[in-house]
């Protein structure tokens, strides 16, 4: 059977939103289908049903106003993609020069974690970690990132690879604020820019520890603007690992930064468990070999 009213529904394909085709249409001429494998809406079922049976052709050309409301496009991620915030959503001036810390400043008030970070956080908590500016979630926590939050680091690649690229790399001293994504995940994850390259290229210490400084004033800048939404703020002992800098010459440098009146003003550190642990394992794995 001919079906005039025809609907098409949406498919993606190639990242792109494209109409879902019955099968045997000639796209290039646009011939109507003989065969339709579009499934009709009860209403269009009854509308066909009490007509009288016409060509697809004659039912095509009846007026716009008769014909059924387009089809609307399904939310995508461009929905989230708008909410996350970087160095484009802070004001010009948004760091007064003037401001230093001063011994009557109140300074970032850390609270101290064992465990994993990523586990049961809870909702709307804002996840910190610092980044390269290549977009690589390569290892150590920005991979259990990676693996945790799939959408959130496509749009954390898609910012530092399209937005930007080699010839206009993100900015060191930056910072990303990445909005709740992916799906049962309702956590903001915030990327510091502190280093511009990985693995044996990273930054020198020195320039890690600068860049940390202005990143996380970004960062803090940047949730002000969400402030609400942001429950309370994770961070773990950022830059220890594979960016190879002592925490307690991080701690001193986000310690000391000049907070504004609307920034936040605690955050928790979180360290993992697993080396204590590992440490009593292989304790008591030796006392086992032992006896
Ligand atoms: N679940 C968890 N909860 C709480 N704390 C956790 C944890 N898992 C690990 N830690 C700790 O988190 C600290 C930082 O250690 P990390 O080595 O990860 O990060 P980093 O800031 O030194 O360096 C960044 C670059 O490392 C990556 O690797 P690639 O460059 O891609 O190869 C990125 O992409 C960057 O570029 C260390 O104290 C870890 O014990």
């Amino acid at each position: 059977m001919l079906s005039g009213i025809w609907k098409p529904s949406l498919r993606h394909l190639h990242g792109r939103l494209l109409p879902l085709r019955p099968r045997y249409i000639f796209l290039t001429t646009g011939r109507l289908p003989v065969k339709s494998t579009s499934i009709m809406s009860g209403q269009q079922n009854a509308s066909s049903a009490a007509g009288p049976r016409g060509t697809a052709t004659s039912k095509l050309k009846r007026p716009s106003s008769d014909l059924p409301p387009p089809a609307k496009k399904p939310k995508t991620d461009i929905a989230h993609v708008r909410q996350h915030l970087d160095y484009g959503n802070v004001p010009a001036n948004w760091l007064d020069a003037s401001a230093q810390p001063s011994t009557d400043q109140p300074c970032l008030q850390f609270t101290y974690h064992k465990g994993d970070m990523l586990a049961d956080a809870p909702e709307d908590c804002l996840l910190v970690h610092a980044c390269n500016t290549q977009g690589v979630w390569g290892s150590g926590i920005a991979k259990a990132f990676k693996e945790q939050y799939r959408k959130a680091y496509a749009a954390h690649r898609i910012y530092c690879t399209k937005k930007h690229n080699i010839a206009n790399p993100v900015r060191t001293g930056t910072a990303q604020l990445l909005a709740p994504c992916d799906d049962n995940e309702q956590h903001w994850i915030g990327c510091l820019f502190t280093s511009a390259k990985y693995g044996k290229n990273k930054d020198k210490p020195d320039q890690i520890l600068k860049n940390t400084g202005r990143s996380m004033q970004m960062l803090l800048e940047l949730v002000s603007q969400v402030d609400a939404k942001v429950s309370n703020i994770r961070m773990c002992k950022i830059n220890s690992g594979r960016f190879g800098v002592p925490w307690e010459k991080t701690e001193e440098v986000i310690k000391g930064i000049a907070l504004k009146p609307h920034w936040r003003t605690e955050i928790e550190i979180w360290e993992p468990e697993e080396e204590s642990q590992a440490a009593t394992e292989m304790h008591s794995e030796g006392k086992q070999h032992a006896q």
